[in-house]
């Protein structure tokens, strides 16, 4: 046995001292390796809509749905069936609402808790009895695990079940069961989730989708470039944390801010008080409240224009400091002129709609006035020291990634850049190119250097790429030649407002395109998939997310209420179960009590992107293919035991 062999599985040893368990553990993983394929459920762009995303990790995009009609076919009423997928998603309001109104609650209590035990049934019956028995809270386990788990040696079934299910409503647990099954039906539906980025901006709440993320069974994230863009404000990247004030006071989102985070935001309130108290804004409104012009309005509206102002200073400041960032054309504050209201962008002359700038100067017009720089001091230690933007931060470094490999498909926010030839575009990072996944891999190590580097230098270059990710032209997450913020603020003329996408949004309509991605990261055949998201689907307009002939999913989520008007409806994601892929596309969510009350799902239609001929196993998921090689080092141990080259520790 070659020594690097015989100290692994000396090692290896240890966890399985004797030949028994060694055979214990391989039947165990065999039986897994025989079970379906868990159902893995793909959401993107969520942009801060809280009780939209919680209503659709509530219903599975649809799966919870298609449980409820595989148990009761035609046994219950299309009626009955919301009824019973509403109590489902929001179990405790659902039930408070019966009250008001059912007659009979003993009664009800019964026949729903002898459904509920149905479904919890079937859609336990995918997993291992311990996997389900991890899911259960403490104090239910046993009498759910007894409810649900089919029993032969009891003669009779109805009678024995029928004394649980009594025993249940004598205790007055009835409301406690009902919502506890409800929750067990609604984590075990969906195996694994993926967020294929962009959880943060535009809505009210990315905050609490975090909070929630932090107890969820099992997940991982792509980041995207809101998500990174929050990173390098949590890092301590001006330039960042400027961009997430601005993005906030465009949307009137400075709860999150203020309560969300705890950043206060009076010092920028009393600057732009001071510096542009005359001032009307115009083009500073924030969206939805652009004609008022109340006292709290005109602030806002003032707090926003100073804020923007500073962003254009500091990544104008950030863009001297990296010519490596190819992005000079963005630096082009030395040409505006305040007298006669113009700039020059890409050599070209543009008219201002603001002529108003009190703190830019004619010598250095990039460079923070003293007031800015003392605002930016204070903000930069308050988004650095902020627990919670800490904690959530580490948890997308600890889940996420830039891009990810899983089951055959790989996933990622945005892009792979390619040249105008469809080529891999090459990208300059700190003095060596790099394109393909190697550009997404040495993009990563730094994303991770902003955090943890030692050394200064380091930790500067990280942060600095985190900004680049944002909005540089050659970023994979944006994939757009400049991100137009000054242009869309400042200048009516639609033509400087052009974002343009990047070759690799024009080659998705090639099927080799896909090919030679997947390839590049290590897969192909029928089974591999790109999954992004990023880029709205038009509907409306007969757009599809499936291109590539069937290699490509773009799945925005479409859950931002400001990109619905362009869209037409809100939104896909996509669920992978062992049957195939399925893309669900949702429409507007309203409220979570609309949800209840109307029993309105916004799962409007459901689309097979595929069919499997076999139904997938877990043997067939890259899970299954660690436990078989877990089963071969565990025969290798135990031909050791049995040839006497290693020794049992127990009998
Ligand atoms: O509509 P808003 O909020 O002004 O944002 C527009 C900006 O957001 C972007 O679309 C980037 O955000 P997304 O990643 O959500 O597309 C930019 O391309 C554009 O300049
Ligand atoms: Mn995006």
């Amino acid at each position: 046995m070659e020594q690097n062999n015989k100290n692994y599985l000396e090692y290896l040893a240890e966890l399985y001292p004797t030949i028994g368990k060694a055979s214990t553990e391989i039947i165990n993983l065999q039986s897994i390796l025989n079970l379906p394929k868990g159902t893995e459920h793909f959401i993107s762009d969520i942009h801060g809509e809280f009780e939209a995303f919680s209503h659709v990790l509530r219903n599975g995009s649809g799966a919870v749905r298609k449980k409820i009609d595989d148990v009761f076919g035609h046994t219950l009423s299309t009626a009955e069936k919301c009824a019973m997928a509403t109590l489902i998603y929001y179990p405790a309001e659902k039930i408070a609402e019966i009250k008001k109104t059912e007659p009979d609650m003993e009664n009800w209590y019964k026949i729903t808790l002898y459904r509920l035990i149905e479904i919890c049934k079937t859609v336990s019956s995918k997993y291992t009895r311990s996997k389900v028995r991890k899911a259960l809270p403490a104090d239910y386990a046993y009498v759910i695990e007894e409810l649900i788990t089919e029993k032969s040696e009891v003669l009779n079934k109805g009678a024995y079940y029928e004394s649980i299910v009594t025993t249940i409503l004598e205790i007055g647990k009835a409301e406690d069961f009902i919502i506890v099954m409800s929750e067990l039906i609604q984590r075990l539906v969906i195996d694994h989730l993926h967020i294929i980025g962009d959880i943060f901006d535009r809505g009210p709440a990315p905050d609490k989708i975090l909070d929630c993320l932090m107890t969820y069974h099992s997940f991982d994230i792509q980041w995207g470039n809101h998500d990174i863009l929050w990173m390098g404000a949590a890092a301590g990247n001006v330039a960042c944390i400027a961009t997430v004030i601005r993005i906030c006071l465009r949307y009137g989102n400075l709860d999150l801010l203020e309560d969300g985070y705890g950043i206060n935001l009076l010092p920028l309130a009393a600057f732009a008080m001071e510096i542009y108290g005359e001032d009307p804004c115009v083009c500073f409104a924030v969206k939805g409240r652009e004609g008022k012009t109340d006292s709290s309005s005109l602030l806002e509206r003032r707090m926003h224009k100073a804020i923007t102002i500073i962003q254009f200073k500091l990544e104008e400041m950030l863009l001297r400091e990296h010519p490596d960032f190819d992005m000079e054309d963005r630096c082009f504050l030395e040409t505006l002129d305040k007298k006669n209201g113009t700039v020059i962008i890409q050599g070209k002359e543009y008219r201002l709609k603001d002529k108003s700038f009190p703190t830019i100067s004619e010598e250095a017009p990039y460079r923070l006035s003293k007031g800015e720089q003392e605002i930016m001091e204070k903000l930069k230690t308050a988004f650095q020291n902020c627990e919670k933007l800490q904690r959530h931060v580490k948890l997308l470094l600890k889940n996420g990634s830039l891009y990810k490999v899983y089951n055959h498909n790989l996933l990622y926010h945005g892009c792979i850049p390619l040249e105008e030839d469809g080529s891999f575009e090459k990208v300059n990072i700190f003095g060596t190119f790099y394109q393909g996944r190697k550009l997404y891999d040495v993009l990563e190590m730094y994303v991770r250097k902003a955090f943890v580097a030692l050394e200064e230098g380091e930790r500067k270059k990280g942060q600095d790429i985190l900004w680049y990710l944002w909005s540089g032209p050659k970023s994979p997450l944006f994939g757009r030649s400049k991100m137009a913020t000054f242009e869309r603020y400042l200048i009516a003329d639609p033509e400087a407002h052009l974002e343009k996408k990047n070759a690799y949004y024009r080659f998705l309509e090639e099927s080799s395109t896909a090919e030679r991605i997947l390839e590049a990261f290590g897969l192909e055949g029928e089974d591999a998939h790109i999954i992004n998201g990023h880029v709205p689907v038009h509907q409306s307009s007969g757009e599809s997310p499936v291109k590539c002939g069937g290699k490509v999913l773009i799945i925005d989520g479409g859950f931002s209420k400001a990109y619905h008007k362009e869209t037409g409806i809100a939104g896909y994601t996509l669920i992978y179960n062992s049957y195939g892929m399925t893309l669900t596309a949702h429409e507007p969510f309203e409220s979570a009590e609309t949800a209840i009350h109307e029993e309105k799902d916004i799962v409007s239609r459901q689309v097979a992107v595929k069919y499997t001929d076999r139904r997938q196993l877990v043997g067939d998921t890259d899970n299954g293919n660690k436990m078989k090689e877990r089963i071969a080092e565990l025969k290798e141990l135990i031909r050791a035991y049995r040839e006497g080259e290693l020794k049992e520790k127990e009998r």
